[in-house]
């Protein structure tokens, strides 16, 4: 077995991460990083206020909110105007615990495995983001638990949901509460003098006394933090930090895993050997017939309306406001969910891989089933409930189950029927397809056109330039006869809502500091709250007396982002602002010494492949044999007025 990595229980947080081999620091998790999902401008396409175009004032509910990650950390904040991100396995499954993390996550990569827009009915229908890859961030041995980051607002968000789980600074205090308390046991601060014929109270009233700590009515971060025993408090002190007790705590043995785990490292992701399909699931390893190809807990979402998404038209008073009859699109993860067509509901699995297992109505090798065991996860009793007990349950609680029906070999494709009726959607959709018009909206990916069509190998994906800072950027005029694709912008790090002027952020003023830059609170100045669109004028080589300036800079020492390449710009700047939010005007600024740094190459925001309007949507089918009859709570009447009204 070259790698397993297993959910199992974890007494405190349900579902947690295993990985059954050792992995060396900087190593991956895993065979391939994980699937991530743009969903987006939910507060537009959900909230029940319909008098407001925000886009970031919602006020709904949306279960994947709990796996929403940072659009710009995945990468994918160009997607959109605002955009939630959901990652499948180590970006859904493991657990955050601040003493003990030990994986590091990373960004989504854009590729749409070959789905091009101008010759693929597939195009558009799966998501590009994958690869998101985790690496351990120190040495983990085999039988550790996996914790990734939530980032500790997550927490201090849900207090009420998490009981005050430990930050990183609580285990800080609760280790100097800690070194108290050894000090009172043996009247010194040495943590060799903690041996048992030195201590003043016996193990007995130790016992009690932790009792007491550990148990008393004032809840904080900081007691929780604290180990569980007071043996464990005392190595806790001697190993000078409470992480290496609970690491050695954590690991379970891997009998334990193989009895108490699933594995979710049976399949990974390749080309999927079925056209217009993109990627697909590939066995990594013999399933015998009747052997679990991977577990499924899934989120669920009561209402699948919830992944419509709406046109624009005027309110009454000239204002704008969501179309409630025009629904122009629906969120690519309804391809990912299933479903059932007299219900409302959508599950979506979120363990590593499982969402690319592709369809075959006739040599599927695997088949669903609800989970039998892991009774602290799944709970058999909401298959009896109806799909309104299931919407005020905010916490995920089902699982089901990817089951070899045949046996598989390693390298295999796994398929599942996804039903009759996404098999006849599918085939309509062929028939319909017709590719997108170049002259369309959606260019982002004319690039891999142009390449093909002219041999051109210069990078021209925003990524790509961005990775090159080598290359220097074409001013204006050059880009009149070389222009980049039109599907690019190009931004530059500035604040421009600042009262007295136009300043750069902290990105660029350590190097071009303006006097006025002190006077400036810097909170919120951080480069992902302040991007222009900019035009670059003119290009120059950076000389002697720049060099200078970098050293003689007081803050060079420690200055993040040396400019290490050739060319500095002037950049123009044109800023739309608006007063009350009503009248507009244009401020212009023209800067000059602009480095490499303080700009970049971003997609335009609604042309990547997933607004194709030709693009396809339709949920999988969970078969009639195990979608519950509790949760058809879609009627004939209901669905002739979806029908109406073009829905689903
Ligand atoms: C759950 S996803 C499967 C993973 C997906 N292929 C990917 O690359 O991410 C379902 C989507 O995959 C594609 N797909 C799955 N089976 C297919 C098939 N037999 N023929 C064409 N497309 C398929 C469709 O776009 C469908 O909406």
């Amino acid at each position: 077995m070259s790698s397993i990595s297993c959910g199992i229980n974890n007494s405190n947080a349900g579902l947690g991460m295993f990985t059954g081999v050792p992995v060396k620091e900087d190593h991956l998790l895993g065979r391939v990083g994980d699937a991530a999902f743009a969903t987006v401008d939910q507060d537009w396409h959900i909230s029940p206020a319909t008098g407001t175009l925000s886009k970031h004032s919602g006020d709904y509910h949306w279960p994947l909110t709990n796996y929403d990650w940072n659009a710009p950390d995945i990468g994918m904040d160009d997607e959109a105007e605002d955009v939630s991100v959901t990652v499948t396995g180590f970006g859904a499954a493991p657990n955050c615990h601040f003493s003990l993390l030990n994986v590091d996550e990373h960004a989504a990569t854009y590729d749409a495995a070959g789905l091009d827009r101008y010759t693929s009915p597939g195009a558009g229908a799966i998501t590009p983001w994958w690869n998101r890859t985790s690496t351990a961030l120190r040495d983990i041995a085999a039988g550790s638990e996996l914790y990734v980051d939530y980032g500790p607002s997550w927490f201090t968000s849900r207090e009420g949901h998490f009981q005050l789980v430990p930050l990183a600074s609580s285990y800080e205090k609760a280790l100097e509460f800690l070194k108290a308390y050894g000090k009172m046991l043996v009247g010194t601060d040495s943590p060799d003098d903690l041996v048992e014929d030195k201590m003043m109270i016996g193990d007995e009233v130790q016992k009690d006394l932790w009792d007491i700590i550990k148990t008393h009515s004032y809840v904080s971060r900081e007691r929780q933090a604290l180990p569980e025993t007071h043996k464990d408090g005392i190595r806790a002190i001697k190993a000078g930090d409470i992480m290496t007790v609970e690491v050695e705590n954590s690991i379970r043995s891997l009998e334990y895993l193989e009895e108490h785990g699933k594995c979710v490292d049976n399949i990974v992701p390749q080309q999927s050997t079925i056209p217009h399909a993109g990627r697909g699931a590939f066995a990594t390893r013999f399933i015998p017939k009747g052997g679990l190809v991977a577990p499924a807990p899934l989120v669920h979402i009561a209402d699948k309306s919830k992944t419509k998404m709406y046109a624009e038209t005027k309110g009454p008073t000239g204002n704008i406001i969501r179309d409630e009859e025009k629904v122009v699109h629906k969120q690519i993860i309804l391809n990912y969910c299933f479903g059932h067509p007299n219900s409302t509901l959508l599950l979506f699995p979120y363990s590593s891989n499982v969402v690319y297992i592709n369809h075959h109505s006739t040599e599927y090798n695997a088949k669903l089933r609800w989970t039998n065991d892991f009774d602290f996860y799944h709970h058999k009793d909401w298959l009896e409930k109806s799909v309104d007990f299931l919407e005020d349950q905010w916490t995920a609680g089902l699982m089901l189950e990817y089951v070899a029906t045949r046996d598989i070999q390693p390298g295999e494709e796994v398929f599942i029927d996804y039903g009759e009726e996404w098999q006849k959607a599918w085939d309509e959709h062929v028939k319909k397809w017709e590719p997108t018009s170049k002259e369309s909206d959606y260019n982002n990916l004319t690039w891999w056109t142009e390449k093909r069509e002219t041999g051109n190998s210069d990078p021209i994906t925003a990524n790509e330039l961005n990775n090159d800072q080598d290359i220097p950027i074409r001013t204006w005029a050059e880009q009149q006869t070389n222009p980049y694709p039109h599907s690019l912008r190009i931004r530059c790090y500035a604040n421009t809502n600042h009262d007295a002027t136009y300043l750069f952020t902290p990105k660029t003023t350590p190097v071009y500091r303006r006097p006025f830059d002190e006077d400036v609170d810097m909170a919120m100045d951080g480069e992902e709250y302040h991007m222009a669109d900019c035009q670059v004028r003119e290009r120059y080589e950076k000389g002697e007396d720049d060099s200078s300036d970098d050293s003689s800079d007081d803050s060079s020492d420690d200055n993040e982002y040396p400019i290490t390449h050739k060319y500095l710009y002037v950049v123009e700047i044109d800023v739309e602002k608006t007063v009350d939010d009503v009248t507009s005007f244009h401020e212009h600024y023209i800067m000059t010494d602009v480095p490499w740094s303080a700009i970049k190459f971003m997609e335009k925001p609604y042309t990547s492949d997933i607004f194709l309007k030709n693009a396809f949507r339709h949920e999988m089918k969970l078969p009639d044999e195990i979608f519950p009859k509790s949760w058809m709570n879609f009627s004939e009447e209901q669905k002739q007025k979806a029908k109406w009204y073009e829905l689903w």
